[in-house]
């Protein structure tokens, strides 16, 4: 088969237009008869009317006697009637039907005395009073609901009082998810190297189901053309929508835009979105089709702008928008001219404003999506944002959530995810959202405004001290208090066994060893210079001092994949990945809170959290730190 090797690079709108022109005439929405009482979240695919009235009787709408109202006239305080029990007065219930020729009830607690024989009243009654007549809820006839309404558990309710058991909904879009690569195994098996998990169906799958497609996964296909073919043309006979996950760009294995050509037409190759861009857009059999990049950020977002409209479009529906606030973004976001790019961010109110901090930007990092409290989008035509800038952000979790987030900017800890689901234990909806930079861009971050605390562990070289004369440098004038999460213990990470035989500092600066540090600005690569200098030695005698992470997992990862043979973290980091280390020093991991946030109702609960004993045992669980200190304010 020949190569294609030319992506087009049209905007997304334009593409999702052009393939809409094409064949959204020919693509319709079915109706199918459903029972109502299966029928929630389906979408009305006509007008229904009732059946019959509600109620069907004039019904008494409370407990008492039903009367006829002109018996009741001229009747007084001064002057009470007997109205005889089973001629002018007849009990009934809420819901009994009202007697012949009675027209009005009167509660029981409105009977100013219960006779043998009757009943004694001291006001008169106007006709219809407690009395539900015919119709009063729904007249036969009349519009329940209209074409293209999702029908929901009071809508149900209605139409069954109305006397209507079937009702005609939108059949659901039938899509068909084809997952290909030679590489891809089901989640249940064991992996080899060069392996992957087959995620992206099930995430696919599901998407689809939530806007109310019927979804099928097909067996995985290996990348060979006679086999996809066969696949393709099997799922175009039974389904409405076609999509196959992978294949999509132009390595030696991807077919799919070649397969979409011969069984049907192209209708475009590659749209200007990153990630995201080799998304293949066409028809079979005169089904809608899509080749969606194998990446799972890719396979997720295409699958939103483009999957989304038809699966709606078969429904009869359109594409609900987005609810959008405006955020001021805490870091710059550079971007390549000509594709517009979805930034996955982490959302919180901090004082009277919005921030977004961007998330990790790979194709391949599915926990960007997991994390995301929003997406940004930045324009084709832009090179990204810059920082403090004041940017729409589409939201991806409900308002009220975010609204009981707090904030935090700064050096990365383990336990501030076990705070978070603390917290989240608790019954709060909000937790903590971390952006992981550093400690001195987080103390920055608290400058400009930007975030509730940080966490934060920088040792004065001069002092021997921790965090107070950071905050005294770059907070001049700010009443910041500073509470402690953690002392934890500083290890040179180093592989099982320690092949390298790591014991000091000095062993780091011998030839061949490849370390990994940490990016400047954070308490470890602060510890770590600090060290060097100590021991009398220079960045230039260590190998890949260069080399940055962002985060302590990352250099363990690093280490535990093979790629460097030391790097300088927290022992918890080792332990999380199996791996040995070699003490370094205990560090003060603080938490620097302004004052004005200590007032807030979740700061309050954050803080109670961590003084709980439950708290400080998950922590002690991970290993490497000691809570002598933990939520004391100095
Ligand atoms: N020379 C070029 N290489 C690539 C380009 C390019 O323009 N020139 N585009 C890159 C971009 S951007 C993307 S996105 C990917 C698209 O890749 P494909 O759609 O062809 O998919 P694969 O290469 O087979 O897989 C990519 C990646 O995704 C994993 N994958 C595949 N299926 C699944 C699944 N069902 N569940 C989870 N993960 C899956 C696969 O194993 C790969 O790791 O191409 C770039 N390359
Ligand atoms: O389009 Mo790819 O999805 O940028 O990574």
């Amino acid at each position: 088969m020949e190569r294609q090797i030319y992506l087009e690079n049209t905007a997304w709108q334009e593409g999702l237009a052009l393939m809409m022109e094409k064949l959204a005439g020919r693509c319709v929405p079915r109706n199918e008869s459903l029972d109502v009482r299966l029928a929630l979240h389906r979408i009305t695919g006509a007008i229904v009317r009732a059946k019959r009235s509600s109620p069907h009787f004039a019904a008494s709408a409370m407990d008492g006697y039903a009367i006829r109202a002109k018996d009741t006239h001229g009747i007084s305080e001064r002057e009470p009637r007997w109205l005889e029990l089973g001629i002018q007065a007849v009990q009934v219930d809420t819901g009994d039907p009202i007697p012949e020729g009675m027209d009005a009830v009167v509660m029981l607690e409105d009977v100013l005395e219960l006779g043998e024989v009757g009943i004694l009243l001291q006001a008169p009654v106007v006709p219809y009073n407690h009395v539900r007549p015919v119709g009063e809820d729904i007249v036969e006839g009349e519009v329940l609901l209209p074409i293209h309404h999702r029908i929901r558990p009071q809508d149900q309710g209605a139409l069954l009082a109305a006397g209507v058991l079937e009702v005609e909904v939108r059949s659901k879009p039938r899509v068909g998810i084809m997952p290909t690569g030679d590489e891809i195994r089901s989640p249940e098996s064991t992996l080899q190297v060069g392996d992957i998990v087959d995620s992206n169906s099930t995430v696919l799958a599901s998407l689809v189901e939530e806007w109310g497609g019927s979804a099928t996964i097909w067996p995985i296909t290996p990348d060979q053309p006679e086999k996809l073919e066969e696949a393709i043309q099997k799922m175009a006979a039974s389904q409405d929508i076609l999509v196959i996950i992978a294949g999509s760009s132009q390595g030696r294995d991807d077919y799919t835009s070649q397969m979409v050509q011969k069984f049907g037409t192209l209708y475009l190759h590659g749209v200007a979105i990153k990630p995201g861009k080799p998304v293949v857009l066409g028809e079979v059999q005169g089904k809608p089709t899509f080749g969606v990049p194998g990446y799972p950020v890719s396979a997720y977002l295409t699958a939103h702008l483009f999957l989304e409209p038809w699966v709606k479009h078969l429904q009869g529906l359109s594409k609900d928008s987005q609810a959008t606030l405006d955020a001021v973004i805490s870091k710059k976001v550079f971007s390549s001219l000509g594709s517009e790019e979805f930034v996955r961010v982490k959302v919180g109110r901090v004082g009277d404003r919005w921030v977004a901090a961007p998330l990790s930007r790979g194709a391949g990092v599915t926990m960007s999506l997991v994390r995301a409290d929003g997406m940004l989008r930045v324009p084709r035509l832009q090179e990204g944002f810059h920082e403090g800038e004041t940017v729409p952000v589409e939201l991806l979790r409900p308002i009220s959530e975010l609204e009981e987030t707090l904030v935090c900017i700064g050096s990365h800890d383990l336990t501030l995810d076990v705070l978070s689901s603390h917290m989240k234990a608790k019954g709060g909806q909000g937790g903590i959202a971390s952006a992981h930079v550093g400690s001195l861009a987080g103390i920055l971050s608290l400058r400009k405004g930007e975030a509730h605390f940080a966490g934060i562990h920088l040792l004065d070289p001069e002092t021997g001290e921790y965090n107070r004369s950071y905050l005294q440098r770059f907070l001049p004038g700010r009443d910041v208090l500073l509470m402690n999460l953690v002392y934890r213990t500083q290890v040179f990470i180093v592989p099982k066994g320690n092949p390298m035989n790591i014991k000091t500092l000095a062993d780091l600066a011998k030839p061949g060893i490849r370390f990994i540090n940490r990016q400047g600005g954070s308490g470890t690569r602060v510890l770590f210079d600090y060290l060097l200098q100590k021991q009398g030695l220079t960045k230039e005698q260590i190998l890949g001092y260069e080399r940055e992470e962002f985060t302590h997992l990352a250099v363990a990862v690093a280490v535990a994949s093979g790629s460097a043979d030391v790097g300088l973290g927290i022992q918890s980091a080792a332990e999380a990945l199996g791996l040995d280390y070699v003490f370094v020093g205990e560090e003060r991991y603080d938490l620097a809170i302004p004052q004005e946030f200590m007032r807030e109702p979740r700061m309050k609960e954050m803080i109670s959290v961590i003084q709980s004993k439950a708290f400080q045992d998950d922590v002690l669980a991970l290993g490497g730190y000691d809570v002598r200190d933990t939520g004391v304010f100095y």
